[in-house]
């Protein structure tokens, strides 16, 4: 039996950064419509209303995997500007290919560190929302410290966001859960949207991932998070 071309998988060539083996379906798309659908590199500092061609509320995804959360967000929401970000290229090629299967026009996607991103090409105060589904979790003691959610990042991402603008989470480790609600209730710029302490329902609109369900395989619970970054400061 002939093996499906798109199927085959061969290293990443162009983009490295973190390792990760491409189908050749997912390297066309990083090669093809990397250009249509990602940020320009210039300026440093992005305009929304250049990037998207139009004005409209931008909310960002980081961490996207294979881009089926941000796909469903997009489609529920046209009256958005989505933007994905990630640093393993099959999952943006995932997404890519996605966007060109749906055609959607209101998303943009980069192969990039969220943190890098946040810091040096987000303009101050210019996100509507974020959302950071089953971000890693990094179970080891010894590794907790590479958490993404936490002071320093929180710092940035409030810096980021617009007053009022709201933050998504989930999580499928209890302990990862409790961590991101310490880390955010001591951060004075973040408030619990149900209340100190609180878990939220299901985010509105959050279609299900290939890596929630491998982890509801595994029996693993899921933990919402929805929390508000409050006005003033920076
Ligand atoms: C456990 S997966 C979850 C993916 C997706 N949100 C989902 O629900 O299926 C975590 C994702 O975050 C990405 N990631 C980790 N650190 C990142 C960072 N600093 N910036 C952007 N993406 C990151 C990983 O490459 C991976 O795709």
């Amino acid at each position: 039996m002939s093996q499906d071309p798109s199927r085959q998988t061969r290293p990443v060539r162009s983009y490295v950064l973190r390792k990760g083996r491409l189908t050749r379906g997912q390297q066309r798309a990083l090669d093809e419509l990397l250009p249509r659908y990602g940020i320009p590199d210039t300026p440093p500092e992005l305009d929304w209303t250049a990037v998207f061609g139009r004005e409209a509320p931008v909310a960002l995804e980081i961490g996207i995997g294979g881009g089926e959360a941000l796909l469903g967000l997009a489609r529920a929401h046209p009256e958005w500007n989505w933007v994905g970000l990630d640093v393993y290229p099959p999952g943006v090629g995932k997404l890519l290919l996605g966007l060109e299967e749906s055609g959607l026009d209101n998303v943009r996607a980069a192969l990039a560190d969220g943190v890098d991103f946040l810091a040096e090409r987000v303009p101050a105060h210019s996100l509507s929302a974020c959302y950071i589904f089953f971000p890693d979790p990094w179970t080891k003691e010894r590794h907790k410290k590479r958490r993404l959610i936490q002071a320093p990042f929180l710092d940035l991402l409030a810096a980021r966001l617009a007053p009022e603008a709201d933050l998504f989470l989930a999580t499928d480790w209890a302990d990862y859960a409790e961590w991101m609600v310490a880390a955010l209730e001591a951060h004075p710029r973040f408030t619990n949207v149900h209340g100190p302490g609180a878990f939220a329902p299901r985010c509105p609109d959050r279609p299900p991932t290939k890596f929630e369900a491998r982890g509801e395989l595994r029996g693993h619970e899921v933990y919402d998070l929805h929390y508000r970054r409050m006005g003033g400061g920076a």
